[in-house]
């Protein structure tokens, strides 16, 4: 860094210092000389590390192992109890995300040579950023990495009602006795799996479409609302929140319940009812954070999402790159990362004046290969596209899809349940999607990515031969398809 009491100059700037921006921060200078700070306003390892990511899967890995273990003859003989205890697991959560200090994730970018400037960002020309009334510059790019927040759709009463947020569900305090999830995505069904592992015991799903999960393939939100139901769940599909009433509203803070009972009016097949809750939780999808950025002075003025390129620049400012949920091309942490590894290696090699030869600048994974797991009970993993998705990008589609009922599945538990599907591209004879469903499928679903990444033959995967007895003999079963 170099600069006077209010000016200072760095090579590079980053607004936002959650994963993606600090892999983008690291990325951008490591073995060099080049400076970097990254701007943030609240915790250095952002809404992945505090508020989303890790207390989610804090809060769901003890509820899973009681799960593992109770369909296990052997181990289910010696289980008490088939809940997790509330205070430890509480306790867990708070021990995955160091009670919301981020002391470690300040001393890790001290340690990459970065500097930490507490305050909110705010773009006020090119290469500037403005932070408390003191001036950044930076000499070759402003990386803005700001993340996305809650949506919470405008339902009459419903924001008077401060109804709970992710950020609520998963720093919960108060167990509510009577919750009404408002969304059936991704966040909606973990949240729903470790409420009621946590002793929710009286929870409304209200869905306004007609399945769980809908961007996955359809088989997918049938198992996991089959789960969920199993479970007590009362899932209500093609329904809409039309009015929220809470007459006694507190501001108790994050994850308290926030005041007295709530009345919410479902509309469902032209009619409606009432139900009467402790808590809401909208899991309504979330919008990139780009109010307030100053994106304005740039002529940008839509709220949506920071558009970029390819190498993650946004068209017509090559200084400025967007990087993570900001940009709205994929809202996971680990594709964020891959977009933030992009953008550093791509602002690297432009202050070298090195032309950007490789595939290693060009992000192309966050289109068509996007790897996810959801950690509902079953857990499901997916890579690239769907039957629907490859049709409709114009695919001459072939599809392989089998039960997983195989050795290792059956050793897993004797009442395994699940299901497996690819989507492989006739003309090129290569995979371009795989969905998992069942327990332990989040670790297999990785071997399917780098078949999507590396345009695998099908007639060569056939050698790639699955160890025995694993839940991944199930690509054995897939395979014998299409041999
Ligand atoms: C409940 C939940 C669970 C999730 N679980 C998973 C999961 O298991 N796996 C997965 O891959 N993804 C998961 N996600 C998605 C994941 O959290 C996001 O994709 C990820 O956090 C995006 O990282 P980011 O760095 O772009 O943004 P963020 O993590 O949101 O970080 C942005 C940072 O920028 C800061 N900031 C914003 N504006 C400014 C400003 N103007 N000035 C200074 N600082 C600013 C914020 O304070 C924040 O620290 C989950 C999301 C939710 C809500
Ligand atoms: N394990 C993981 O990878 C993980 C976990 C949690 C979240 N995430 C990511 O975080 C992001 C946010 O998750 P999310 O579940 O909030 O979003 P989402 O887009 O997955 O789901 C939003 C849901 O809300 C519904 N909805 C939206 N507006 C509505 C309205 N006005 N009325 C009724 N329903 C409405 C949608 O139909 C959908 O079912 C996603 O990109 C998700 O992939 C990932």
């Amino acid at each position: 860094m170099t600069g006077t009491a209010d000016v200072s100059t760095y090579d590079v700037v980053v607004i936002g210092g959650g994963p993606v921006g600090e892999n983008a921060a690291e990325y951008a200078i490591k073995g060099s000389s080049r400076t970097a700070a990254i701007v943030e306003h609240e915790l250095v390892g952002g809404e992945c590390s505090y508020w989303a990511c890790m207390p989610s899967k804090g809060l769901l890995g003890p509820g899973a192992a009681l799960a593992a273990a109770s369909g296990l003859p052997g181990a289910r003989e010696r289980l008490t109890q088939p809940t997790p205890d509330v205070d430890a697991v509480l306790g867990w959560r708070d021990t995955i995300t160091h009670q919301r200090d981020d002391s470690s994730q300040v001393e890790w970018a001290s340690g990459a040579r970065i500097d930490v400037i507490r305050g909110h960002g705010r773009i006020v020309g090119e290469r500037e950023v403005e932070v408390s009334h003191r001036r950044i510059v930076a000499r070759e790019a402003v990386v803005v990495a700001t993340g996305s927040t809650a949506s919470v759709p405008p339902i009459p009463g419903l924001r008077e009602a401060r109804p709970w947020t992710s950020r609520d569900a998963t720093n919960m305090l108060d167990v509510p006795g009577r919750m009404v999830v408002l969304g059936g995505g991704v966040v909606a069904c973990e949240a729903a799996t470790w409420l009621l592992d946590l002793g929710v015991r009286d929870l409304t799903m209200v869905i306004r479409g007609d399945r769980l999960l809908p961007k996955a393939e359809p088989f997918v939100g049938e198992q996991v609302a089959a789960g969920l139901v199993r479970r007590g769940v009362d899932i209500r599909f093609g329904a809409q929140i039309s009015a929220v009433e809470r007459p006694d509203v507190a501001d108790t803070g994050y994850g308290r319940i926030h005041g007295g009972a709530a009345r919410v009016t479902v509309d469902e097949g032209g009619g409606s009812s009432v139900l009467e809750v402790d808590e809401i939780l909208v899991a309504a999808g979330r919008a990139p954070a780009t109010s307030d950025l100053g994106l304005d002075v740039l002529g940008v003025t839509d709220s949506g999402p920071l558009r970029v390129d390819d190498h993650m620049t946004v068209p017509g400012h090559r200084w400025l790159y967007a990087v993570g949920d900001v940009n709205g091309r994929v809202a996971l942490t680990h594709m964020g990362k891959y977009q933030g590894r992009v953008a550093g290696d791509v602002i690297a090699a432009r202050a070298q004046g090195r032309p950007l030869d490789g595939a290693r600048f060009t992000a192309s994974a966050d289109r068509d290969a996007i790897p996810q797991v959801v950690f509902t009970r079953p857990e499901m993993a997916s890579v690239g596209r769907t039957e629907a998705q490859a049709r409709e990008d114009g695919v001459d589609v072939v599809i392989a899809e089998a039960d997983i009922a195989v050795a290792g599945s059956y050793l897993v538990s004797p009442d395994y349940a699940g299901h497996a599907k690819l989507v492989i591209d006739r003309s090129r004879d290569v995979l371009v999607g795989a969905t998992f469903v069942g327990a332990d499928t989040a670790e297999l679903v990785h071997s399917a990515t780098v078949a999507v990444v590396g345009e695998v033959r099908i007639d060569r995967l056939w050698h790639a031969v699955p160890s025995y007895p694993t839940v991944s003999e199930v690509w054995l079963r897939l395979l014998e398809q299409l041999h």
